[in-house]
């Protein structure tokens, strides 16, 4: 009686042990985000055997860190269960490339082209490092169905200087609005760069983003690249952020990283209806961007100017 009772109690643990959800990828995807290393014993774990409890073992994280990392892990596993991360509608954005060049664009073009930095290829079509593994490249980059978009400048969007000295990216570049009216959810360009495994990305680099289903992969846009490299972070602007980041599949299969005008229901201003004509485009980069660059990583001392607020007295700090 007891042996059957134990024998269902340990049939019950295996099955409960095959269903409980997978942790690794979303722990690896963790990692990845804040430039660390994966331990070889998770990335050797293909079949997702390993548990909470022992990862957070091998990887000996301090108690804030460890309390980030569950809280991340079971938010991505409650979207799982709730059919996957929040969908915003897409708008579809092939063909932008394909446009030939109105004599208006072109001039447009010629502007740009005076300011593009030197140093910096200008592409619209990414650059797959030879260190990434085939399979991994193959999954994302379907090598056969793959479409070159022409190397043109976005009729979307274009980059200045900025001159407004109260801008915490004053002197450097930053992204406008070239459309009369950029509707919530629209498509306006694709972040494009290197991409690198995660692991691999340069982290002196200002321009990475995470890329891949689970940030596996990094696009790099600091040597090569198209005007989304110089999309400004919102912090100490004075606005919200009016344009987020959403992977998409284009109509071959290939993986992109679009920027799109933020919805009304993710915009954290108060009647937001899109992005005016010559509006800077502003994004979050997620505190961890800014952690790794401020002294003492305190965010608090970093954001002077909050949006919708007049800059605090005493203006811009040194
Ligand atoms: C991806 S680049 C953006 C384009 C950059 N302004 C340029 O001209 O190349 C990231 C860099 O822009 C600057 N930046 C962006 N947002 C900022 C902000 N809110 N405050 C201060 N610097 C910012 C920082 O120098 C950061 O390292």
């Amino acid at each position: 009686m007891s042996n059957t009772h134990n024998d269902k109690k340990r049939k019950r643990s295996r099955s409960d042990d095959q269903l409980a959800p997978a942790v690794g990828p979303h722990v690896i995807q963790w990692l990845g985000k804040r430039k660390k290393k994966v331990p070889d014993a998770l990335s050797a774990d293909k079949n997702n055997h390993m548990q909470m409890e022992q990862i957070l073992r091998l990887l000996a994280l301090k108690e804030r860190e460890r309390r980030a990392l569950v809280r991340y892990v079971e938010k991505r596993i409650d979207e799982e269960k709730n059919g996957g991360p929040k969908k915003v509608e897409l708008q579809d954005s092939d063909g932008e490339y394909d446009v030939k060049n109105s004599a208006a664009a072109a001039s447009h073009h010629h502007k740009q082209q005076e300011l593009w930095p030197t140093s910096v290829t200008f592409s619209n079509n990414y650059d797959w490092e030879s260190s990434v593994p085939a399979d991994t490249k193959e999954k994302y980059y379907p090598s056969n169905k793959i479409r070159q978009r022409a190397n043109h400048f976005s009729r979307n969007v274009y980059f200045k200087r900025i001159t407004d000295k109260d801008h915490p990216a004053y002197g450097e570049f930053g992204l406008y609005c070239a459309l009369a009216h950029a509707k919530p959810g629209q498509w306006l360009l694709d972040y494009v760069g290197r991409v690198t495994l995660g692991e691999d990305q340069n982290k002196k680099s200002d321009y990475v983003s995470d890329f891949g289903e689970h940030s596996e992969l990094a696009c790099d846009a600091n040597l090569l690249g198209n005007e989304a490299r110089f999309l400004n972070d919102f912090r100490n602007t004075g606005n919200y952020p009016n344009v987020e980041f959403n992977f998409r599949r284009d109509r071959n299969g290939e993986f992109r990283q679009g920027v799109y005008v933020k919805q009304v229901k993710e915009a954290k201003e108060k009647g937001f209806d899109g992005i005016k004509q010559d509006e800077e485009l502003l994004v979050s980069y997620g505190k961890s961007y800014w952690k790794s660059r401020v002294d003492g990583g305190d965010l608090t001392e970093f954001v002077w100017r909050l949006p919708n607020q007049p800059m605090p007295p005493g203006g811009k700090p040194n």
